[in-house]
């Protein structure tokens, strides 16, 4: 079992930290704690880690900026508040890493900046210039421009994926609770602190589907789900409280805080991770028996012959399910020919692809280094 002492060992960290813990009750940004945040990290950064910190808040401070009583139901309004809230936010930020003589960064994403291959490696690069240059960069969903179908919504996600990103060591979500407990402790007062778990037991979903705080977007849910997000690049997850008095530092020495969610795979490689996380499929595959024994045991590419059906509206190119018979995923890829050309070439060898499309294509319908197993 993976321990926390990895946080002492790590190079690399992310931490989020949640709209939960840092509003003062709804009533704008606690600025003294995050100013106990801030010196966590920079005694982190003194140690010769490097840093990325997602951040939420900004809708939170924008609506005590702009004297709304309750947060605001309609879009443009949250994103009119999201984009008064971010100035602050950043601000009281930059003034606290100041004291401690380090530099900061905004960077603010929206799902397609990860989701365009190329978007995505130019925002790793300026990541990871950044983090070169000793910056601490603090990341926060771009609330103002994304529309509700392309949102993260919860910035346990962006974490994830920002974990993934730069290939951080270790993830630390830091909320208004302990840690994943066996139920949610707001309503139970019996619930049992979950120490250690793997990322991926599915135990962990159903003890954490008892919804968000009032100022929280995701609850517990989305940070399990995080974790086993951020554990494809092999980073381990601790979910502890950030009320908790030194948290990160403490852990880091060995005391056993919050919950330690281990990865049990092997990382994917980082195109795989990004085709698994980012893509939206445009579309389905129905594989036979035997395609599916050839994917899942001899992790061989995708051929015609071994394709029953296909449904969707996809292009070369785009990101299609591969599902078994009885309509079970088994794996994610991207698919060398379009809809109308899959279903000419269903059942068919590689050879007749020439004959079938009047082009010689690609031999596979997905290749290999394209797919990722589920
Ligand atoms: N099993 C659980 N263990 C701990 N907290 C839980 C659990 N189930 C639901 N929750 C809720 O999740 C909340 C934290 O999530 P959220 O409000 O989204 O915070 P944040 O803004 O930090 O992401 C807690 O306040 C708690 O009420
Ligand atoms: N991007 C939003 C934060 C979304 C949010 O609240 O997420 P979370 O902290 O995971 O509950 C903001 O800055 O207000």
């Amino acid at each position: 079992m993976g321990t926390r002492d990895k946080i002492a060992k790590a190079q690399r960290l992310v931490v989020k930290i949640g709209s939960a813990l840092l509003t003062n009750d709804g009533q704008g940004l606690d600025v003294a704690r995050i100013g106990l945040w801030v010196a966590q990290i920079a005694q982190l950064r003194a140690q010769g880690k490097e840093v990325v910190l997602v951040s939420s808040g900004s809708i939170a401070a924008g609506m005590k900026r702009l004297g709304f009583s309750s947060r605001p139901t309609q879009v443009n309004e949250l994103q009119a508040a999201a984009a008064v809230g971010q100035m602050e936010l950043v601000g009281v930020y930059e003034s606290h890493f100041e004291k401690h003589g380090l530099c900061t960064a905004q960077i603010l994403l929206t799902h397609d900046d990860l989701s365009n291959r190329r978007r995505y490696l130019n925002a790793r690069s300026s990541l990871r210039t950044l983090l070169g240059l000793g910056v601490v960069p603090i990341v926060n969903e771009n609330d103002t421009v994304v529309t509700d179908e392309i949102r993260f919504g919860d910035n346990d996600t962006l974490g994830a994926l920002v974990a993934n990103l730069v290939e951080a060591d270790v993830l630390i979500i830091l909320t208004d609770q302990q840690g994943l407990f066996d139920k949610n402790p707001r309503d139970h007062k019996d619930a049992i602190l979950i120490s250690h778990a793997l990322a991926s037991d599915e135990r962990l979903e159903a003890m954490a589907s008892g919804g968000a705080g009032v100022l929280g977007s995701g609850g517990m849910l989305t940070k399990v789900r995080a974790a086993r997000l951020a554990a494809r690049s092999g980073a381990d997850t601790l979910i502890a409280s950030g009320r908790e008095p030194d948290v990160v530092v403490r852990t880091a020495l060995g005391e056993s805080l919050g919950t330690w969610l281990q990865p049990e795979h092997e990382p994917l490689a980082a195109r795989k991770q990004w085709l698994a996380a980012h893509l939206k499929s445009r579309g389905s595959l129905v594989l036979d028996a035997g395609a599916v024994r050839a994917l899942r045991r001899a992790g061989t590419s995708l051929l015609s012959v071994g394709v029953k059906d296909a449904e969707g509206s996809f292009s070369r190119g785009d990101m299609v399910l591969c599902v078994d018979e009885q309509g079970g995923l088994v794996a994610r890829g991207l698919v060398n020919y379009s809809v109308a050309e899959t279903l000419k070439l269903l059942g068919k060898p590689s050879s007749s692809i020439g004959e079938v499309l009047g082009y010689q294509g690609e031999p596979e319908l997905i290749h290999r280094d394209d797919l990722v197993i589920i």
